[in-house]
């Protein structure tokens, strides 16, 4: 074996010697994020510990079960209606779980309330997703109470289930900026997008005790305090290290700064004594070369003051490898975008100070 390997041997022994945990997935509908549950537990780069072993539905002919056939995962459907009463209905449920040597039970979009003689059956193996960001916006429709609630930032919540609906103990959650202008709908399919991602990882969390991709909730918890930061504070935020793990991580949390960053940008025109025309943000990458050096033109320009000061602090993210830096920084600078390409804020910068 090529030597420079044999170091990861052992570890590539563990994960894959750990037998994984076998999942139900119950549905009601297009089954979006059961689609994800068999993406991530079929993709074994993803080590999430798991298999789903059966899907099961409350409704007949929906795309969930579709999802599952197209997946070769077994299916059944268990019309809720055809049973005296919802206790009968859920231990029918529990006894098909069981049978097929379930573990863990996923609800992905399953809208039937669960007994609670089926939620202390199942109490710690037992997942479900809901499109917002818990205690926030329980029950259904949680994606236009938030919008009309008001608030900037909703998101999803995968969580334990407790008999008390969206009441058990979060596990993962990730934020979702709303836009101005954002209908029910956009906002679905957005906060749907976050769920995607959420799902596999708790599930990862829940099966194995640990995620691959910790480093990556820290990101998104601390993204969301920076964001925060950089929301209010208008000029200057601490310089923040963050590590990231692969180049999807960088990918995705690049969408999320695109976002967060046209956002932010709105956020500044209301800067009252630093005007600033709306910039449409391009992109928001930097190599570490600039950081590493920070002597580069551009710095000392601003730094000299020849460049307007520019009051968008900025997250950058380190691309490539450098000699003291590892793949896959992002960094953010208070006060000066200097080591940003992208284009709009860069024509804006470049104009001299009073323009
Ligand atoms: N005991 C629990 N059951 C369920 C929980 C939970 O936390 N504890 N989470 C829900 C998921 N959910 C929100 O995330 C939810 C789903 C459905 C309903 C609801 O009112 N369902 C109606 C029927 C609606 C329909 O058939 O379209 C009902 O069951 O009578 C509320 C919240 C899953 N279950
Ligand atoms: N209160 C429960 C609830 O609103 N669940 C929501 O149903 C959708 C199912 O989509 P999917 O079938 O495409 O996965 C998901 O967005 C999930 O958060």
């Amino acid at each position: 074996m090529e030597k420079a390997m044999r170091p990861f041997v052992p570890d590539i022994i563990e994960k894959h010697s750990v037998p994984k945990k076998r999942v139900g997935v119950l549905v009601s509908g297009s089954g979006t994020n059961l689609q994800a549950l068999i993406d991530a537990t079929q993709d074994p780069t993803r080590h999430i510990g798991a298999e789903i072993v059966l899907v099961i539905s409350n409704k007949p002919n929906v795309e969930g079960l579709r999802r599952a056939e197209r997946a070769n995962i077994p299916t059944k459907v268990l019309v809720h209606n055809k049973y005296p009463n919802r206790a009968e209905f859920d231990r029918v449920l529990h006894n098909e779980l069981v049978n097929a040597g379930v573990e863990i039970v996923c609800l992905a979009g399953f809208m039937r309330i669960l007994t609670g003689e089926f939620t202390a059956k199942w109490k710690g193996r037992l997942l479900n997703v809901h499109p917002a960001l818990l205690p926030l916006f329980k029950g259904v429709e949680a994606q236009r109470q938030a919008l009309e609630s008001g608030v900037r930032v909703s998101g999803c919540t995968v969580h334990f289930v407790e008999e008390d609906v969206d009441a058990g103990a979060i596990i993962v959650q990730e934020s979702v900026p709303i836009e101005i202008g954002n209908l029910v709908e956009t906002l679905v399919e957005r906060i749907k997008t976050a769920e995607h991602t959420a799902f596999p990882r708790a599930l990862q969390l829940v099966a194995t005790g640990k995620s691959d991709d910790k480093v990556y909730s820290t990101i998104y918890e601390d993204k969301t305090k920076v964001f925060h930061h950089l929301l209010t504070s208008r000029r200057t935020c601490k310089r923040h290290l963050y590590p990231m793990a692969n180049s999807k991580m960088i990918d995705e949390t690049q969408r999320f700064i695109k976002q967060e960053a046209v956002e932010y940008t709105n956020v500044a025109e209301n800067i009252e004594d630093e005007p600033i025309q709306r910039k449409s943000v391009t992109g928001v990458r930097c190599s570490p070369s600039k950081i590493h050096t920070r002597k580069s033109r551009r710095n000392e320009e601003i730094r000299s003051g020849k460049y307007r000061q520019h009051c968008i602090p900025y997250l950058c993210f380190g691309i490539k490898d450098t000699d003291r830096y590892r793949e896959g920084y992002i960094y953010d600078f208070g006060g000066t975008c200097a080591a940003t390409h992208s284009t709009a804020l860069l024509n804006w910068l470049s104009k001299p100070k009073g323009n």
